[in-house]
C-alpha cells in the first residue's frame, strides 16, 4: 500500500481520496482551509462538496502543506490556474523529487500550457501523469461504474498509478499520449459550454449533436497540431469525456453555458455555481494556442465571444451556421 497525498479537497479531490483510502492506501487529503480538514476528520464528510457521501478511513485531511508535501506521490485536483503557483510555493519546501498525477483538465491562460507544461516549468523533468476520462465526481463517490484513462510517456508509471486506481467500478487504461489526454480534457469543457447555451436556447438535440461532433473536429485538429494520436481523442479522454460533459447534469461547464444562455452574466453565472468550471479560462488559453498553430477554431471562438465580448447566442448561432460550405473532413484527413 502506498502513501499518497491528494492537493485540493474540491469535488474531484475528495472523491479521488476516497477512492485511494477504499483501496488500501494510506491518503493525506490537503485543503486550504484549516476548518475545513477539521471538519472532514471529525464528521468523515466534506462539508463544502459531496455532502452526505462518507470518505474512507485511510482519509486523514490536514491543511499543513509541509505535511501533505512528504509522500512520494501527489495527485494534483487543483484549478488549472492555481497550478504553478501552488507547485512554485511547494517546491521551495521539499527535497521529495515527487511522481505527480495531474487531474486537472484545463490549459493555463498565461503560458498557453497543458498542465504537463506547467509542471515541467517548475518541477523540471519530474515524473508526470495525467488522469482523465468520463468521471464526474458526483458518482465516483457513489461508487458508480467508471472507466478513465492513466497517460505517461513511461510506461511503468502509468501502470503504477493504473494499479493504485482501479478497482472493480473504476476502470483504468493506460496511455503513452499525455497530450492527446491533456487536450480531450481541457478543450471539451469549452464545448460543454457551448452545449449548455445552445440547451438554454432550445435549440434541440441536433444541434447538440452537431455540436458535440463538429466540437470533436476542433479537438482533434488542436490535438494533431499538438503532437497527439487522433485515436486518443476517440476515445475515454476525447469523445467519452465530451458526451458526459455536454449532457450530465453534474457538469459545472454545461451549468455555466445553460447560465450564460439564460441571460446571467459571467459574474453571476460562475458566483451561483460556487465551483470552478474549466472551460471559462481554458477558452482565454485557447484563443492564443489555436493562434500560434494557426488552427481555426470557430466554436471556441463563438463561446469566447459569447462569454467576453457580450457576443449574443443568437448571433454567434448565425456565425457559425453561416460559415463557408466546406467537406466534413480537412483535405489531410481524407483518406478514402
Ligand atoms: N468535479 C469533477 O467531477 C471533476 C473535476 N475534474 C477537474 O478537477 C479539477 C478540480 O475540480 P473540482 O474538484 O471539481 O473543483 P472544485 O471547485 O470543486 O474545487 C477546487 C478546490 O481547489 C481549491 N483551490 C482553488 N484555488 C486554489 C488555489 N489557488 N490554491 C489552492 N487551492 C485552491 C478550492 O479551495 C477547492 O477545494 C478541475 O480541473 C476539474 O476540471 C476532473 C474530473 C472530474
Ligand atoms: O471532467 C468532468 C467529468 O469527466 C467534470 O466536468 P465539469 O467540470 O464540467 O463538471
Amino acid at each position: 500500500m502506498e502513501n499518497v497525498s491528494v492537493f485540493g479537497a474540491g469535488s474531484w479531490g475528495t472523491a479521488l481520496a476516497s477512492l485511494l483510502g477504499q483501496n488500501g492506501h494510506n491518503v493525506t487529503l490537503w485543503c486550504r482551509r484549516a476548518d475545513q480538514a477539521r471538519a472532514i476528520n471529525v464528521t468523515g464528510e466534506n462539508p463544502n462538496y459531496l455532502r452526505g457521501h462518507p470518505i474512507s478511513s485511510n482519509v486523514t485531511a490536514t491543511n499543513k502543506i509541509e505535511e501533505a508535501v512528504r509522500s512520494p506521490l501527489w495527485v494534483i485536483a487543483l484549478p488549472t490556474q492555481a497550478i504553478r503557483g501552488f507547485l512554485t510555493d511547494v517546491a521551495q519546501m521539499t527535497s521529495v523529487r515527487p511522481y505527480i498525477c495531474n487531474v486537472a483538465k484545463g490549459i493555463e491562460i498565461k503560458s498557453s500550457s497543458t498542465v504537463s507544461g506547467i509542471v515541467r516549468d517548475v518541477m523540471g523533468d519530474v515524473s508526470y501523469s495525467v488522469l482523465s476520462g468520463p468521471s464526474h465526481a458526483e458518482e465516483v463517490i457513489q461508487d458508480l461504474p467508471t472507466a478513465v484513462v492513466v497517460a505517461s510517456l513511461n510506461c511503468e508509471v502509468a501502470e503504477r498509478w493504473q494499479a493504485m486506481f482501479s478497482r472493480p467500478n473504476f476502470r483504468v487504461y493506460t496511455s503513452s499520449d499525455v497530450m492527446g489526454v491533456e487536450i480531450g480534457g481541457a478543450v471539451k469543457n469549452v464545448i460543454a459550454i457551448a452545449a449548455g447555451i445552445a440547451k438554454a436556447m432550445g435549440l434541440g438535440d441536433n444541434a447538440l449533436a452537431a455540436l458535440v461532433s463538429r466540437g470533436l473536429a476542433e479537438i482533434m485538429r488542436l490535438g494533431a497540431k499538438m503532437g497527439a494520436n487522433p485515436l486518443t481523442l476517440a476515445g475515454l479522454a476525447g469523445v467519452g469525456d465530451l458526451v458526459v460533459t455536454c449532457f450530465s447534469a453534474h457538469s459545472r461547464n454545461l451549468r455555466l453555458g445553460l447560465a450564460i444562455g439564460k441571460g446571467k452574466s459571467m459574474a453571476e453565472a460562475i458566483s451561483e455555481l460556487g465551483q470552478v468550471a474549466e472551460g471559462a479560462y481554458t477558452v482565454k488559453a485557447l484563443k492564443e494556442m489555436g493562434r500560434k498553430v494557426c488552427e481555426e477554431l470557430p466554436i471556441v471562438d463563438a463561446v469566447y465571444d459569447m462569454l467576453y465580448n457580450d457576443l449574443a447566442p443568437e448571433e454567434a448561432l448565425n456565425t457559425l451556421l453561416l460559415r463557408d460550405l466546406k467537406p466534413e473532413l480537412p483535405p489531410a484527413m481524407q483518406w478514402m
